[in-house]
């Protein structure tokens, strides 16, 4: 089975307006709320591609029950930890120009609710999956992403790290199954800039030394890089119009899960993953799985 664990979800308050002016009213012409957060948006992609997964994580309050209620209709389950405080809620503002995002810093989480969190976790077994992505709310420690990843590596569960932090790096030790730090992250963790697809492919093959079985690497329109200790395989974008890139990066990771899970085979996924990250790109939510096939054979990949 497949879990995703997102410590931080939110609401996603999707915005689309001419231009934005701060410091005065701005009238918007489209608006949406949708169930967000990293892990739960992998959950909903590997539904749409006809994956099951169960979503686990901390949730709360009039926003946690929104997400809920949409995870449920969408037939996705869940197993939160459930506290008091709302569920954050994020503003994606996408204008003609550009793309703005206004994370919140996250509910307050006690011990307890955060126990309750780590001992669900410790019932997953060799046969599983957990992808740990996303932020953490500012109330937990940062060590929570060590228990969690520690726990997982004695149980034999495989590890999928998608985090905007630098303790990827300390997590590598564990052995992940699969990271993916987008460009900024992967600067982030080596310490210097990584510009190009081979600056990524040099600094993936040092994240493999340090532990990673396999490293993505995403490049928004200008693709991903995929690595192993055997494979290099690079890939471009297919042709498309940016409608919003949220969530494309946790399509790639939804993407390239549901295939693996199904066929074993690295470069398959891969491609399905480059291609749900570009169908999510190209949609206003995330990508059915309808879209992603229609791109696959628009996804260049070179080996
Ligand atoms: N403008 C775009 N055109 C085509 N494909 C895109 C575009 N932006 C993103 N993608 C696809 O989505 C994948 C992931 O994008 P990106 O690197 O932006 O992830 P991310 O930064 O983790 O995103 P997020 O945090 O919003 O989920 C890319 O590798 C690519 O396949
Ligand atoms: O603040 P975090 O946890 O880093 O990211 C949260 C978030 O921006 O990531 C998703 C897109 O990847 C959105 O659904 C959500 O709002």
């Amino acid at each position: 089975m497949i879990y995703t664990c997102t410590l931080n979800p939110s609401v996603d308050y999707q915005i689309d307006t001419k231009q934005l002016e701060l410091g005065t009213l701005n009238r918007v012409e489209n608006t949406a709320f949708y169930p967000g957060g990293k892990g739960i948006n992998v959950s909903r992609v590997l539904n749409n591609l006809d994956v099951e997964s169960t979503a686990l994580g901390f949730i709360g309050g009039f926003t946690g029950t929104f997400i809920l209620e949409k995870l449920h209709d969408e037939g996705i389950k869940t197993d939160f930890a459930i506290h008091d405080e709302p569920t954050r809620i994020n503003m994606k503002i996408k204008t003609a120009r550009e793309e703005t995002e206004v994370n919140g810093n996250g509910a307050y989480i006690n011990k307890e609710i955060q126990a309750q969190l780590i001992q669900k976790i410790k019932s997953l077994n060799s046969n599983d999956y957990l992808v740990l992505s996303g932020s953490i709310p500012s109330s937990i420690s940062i060590d929570i992403y060590n228990t969690i990843s520690s726990i997982c590596s004695e149980n034999g569960v495989s590890l999928i790290i998608d985090i905007p932090n630098r303790s990827l790096k300390d997590l590598l030790t564990y052995r992940p199954f699969l990271i993916k730090p987008n460009q900024r992250e992967i600067s982030q963790i080596l310490d210097r800039e990584v510009n190009t697809k081979q600056d990524a492919i040099k600094g993936a093959k040092e994240l493999v030394q340090l532990g990673a079985q396999n490293v993505i690497v995403s490049m928004g329109g200008e693709g991903a890089i995929f690595i192993n200790e055997s494979q290099i395989v690079t890939a471009e974008v297919p042709p498309g119009k940016l409608k919003s890139s949220v969530g494309a990066g946790d399509s790639l990771v939804g993407g390239f899960l549901a295939s693996y899970f199904k066929e074993k085979d690295y470069r398959k996924a891969f491609l399905y993953g480059v291609a749900s990250g570009s169908a999510t790109a190209f949609s206003s939510d995330l990508c059915e799985r309808e879209e992603v096939e229609q791109l696959i054979s628009d996804v260049l990949l070179t080996i």
